[in-house]
């Protein structure tokens, strides 16, 4: 298909089949918990197809103003039977978004990468501090945004962000639980294909990712992808970055914060993770 979609081929399959289509499945989040790993590895699969960027349609007023059609045009083109997937890790946290997607296609098929919350924190604010540091903007060390009087504060947006039961039960208003697959972020850093092997199976897939697709690289210190072709990629530098600092304390009580949030979301997912 790479080929076919080449600009100027004069295929007549690609004149008459392929075209960009509406995703089937989208990897709604979490931010920092894996998507885009999650999303490359699936375009391993020759049934899969992905858009490269994050779209941010449906949380992003500007862009869904533009309607379904701006939205289709973000995608790439498929050949029919073939899989458009898209991940904005942002819409799992964004309130209109479950019922939006809904509207665009009730059937679709959502993937939800989590990973340790108190992880995921620190590694959210890595982000943002990496962000404000290469533009020559002032920062606040995380402590003194996580805690207040030496309390947790709730307030904190990253820590928001780690209180999955709050957003997926937003999600669980709009879907039935079926519609709404779990990966597990440790998991996939340290064996990709299981996890690829569930998420295949969830999308109605044939098994096509092998174990071959995948190989440890140690200077990177997570898997690179190897596809059929010959191609051999590793995510960029700014995933795995070394965490911002945080006092074992600070951590401490970070986890304590997260135990009774992470209960609930283990209620409503069936299952449990071994997070701090
Ligand atoms: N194979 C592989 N290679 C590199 N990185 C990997 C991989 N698998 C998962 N991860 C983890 O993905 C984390 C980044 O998550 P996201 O892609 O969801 O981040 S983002 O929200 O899109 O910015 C990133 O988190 P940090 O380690 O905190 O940077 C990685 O740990």
């Amino acid at each position: 298909l790479r080929g076919l979609r080449a600009a100027g081929s004069s295929s007549s399959r690609s004149r008459n089949a392929t075209q960009q289509r509406l995703p089937g499945a989208v990897i709604i989040g979490v931010r920092k918990g894996g998507t885009r790993a999650l999303l490359e590895m699936l375009n391993l699969h020759p049934d899969v197809e992905v858009a490269k960027a994050e779209v941010h349609y449906f949380n992003v007023e500007e862009h869904f103003r533009r309607g379904l059609a701006w939205y289709r045009a973000q995608m790439p083109f498929t050949l029919p039977g073939q899989l458009t997937v898209e991940k904005t890790p942002g819409y799992f946290a964004s309130p209109h978004v479950p019922v939006r997607v809904w509207e665009m296609n009730p059937a679709v098929r959502l993937l939800l990468i989590v990973r340790d919350p108190a992880e995921r924190l620190v590694s959210d604010y890595t982000q943002v501090l990496h962000n404000r540091v290469t533009r020559h903007k002032p920062y606040q060390p995380l402590e003194e945004l996580l805690l207040r009087q030496g309390h947790i504060d709730p307030a904190y947006k990253a820590l928001q962000r780690s209180l999955y039961h709050q957003h997926l039960a937003r999600w669980l208003d709009v879907f039935p639980r079926e519609q709404v697959h779990v990966v597990d972020g440790e998991a996939l850093i340290r064996h990709p294909f299981p996890e690829l092997r569930r998420a295949e199976r969830f999308l109605d897939l044939p098994p096509r990712i092998a174990p071959s697709n995948f190989y440890f690289n140690t200077t990177k210190g997570f898997y690179c992808l190897l596809s059929a072709g010959g191609h051999d990629k590793c995510l960029d530098e700014s995933k795995g970055r070394p965490h911002a600092p945080l006092s074992s304390q600070a951590f401490r009580k970070l986890c304590g914060y997260f135990r009774e949030p992470n209960r609930l979301f283990f209620e409503m997912v069936g299952r449990s993770f071994s997070w701090c």
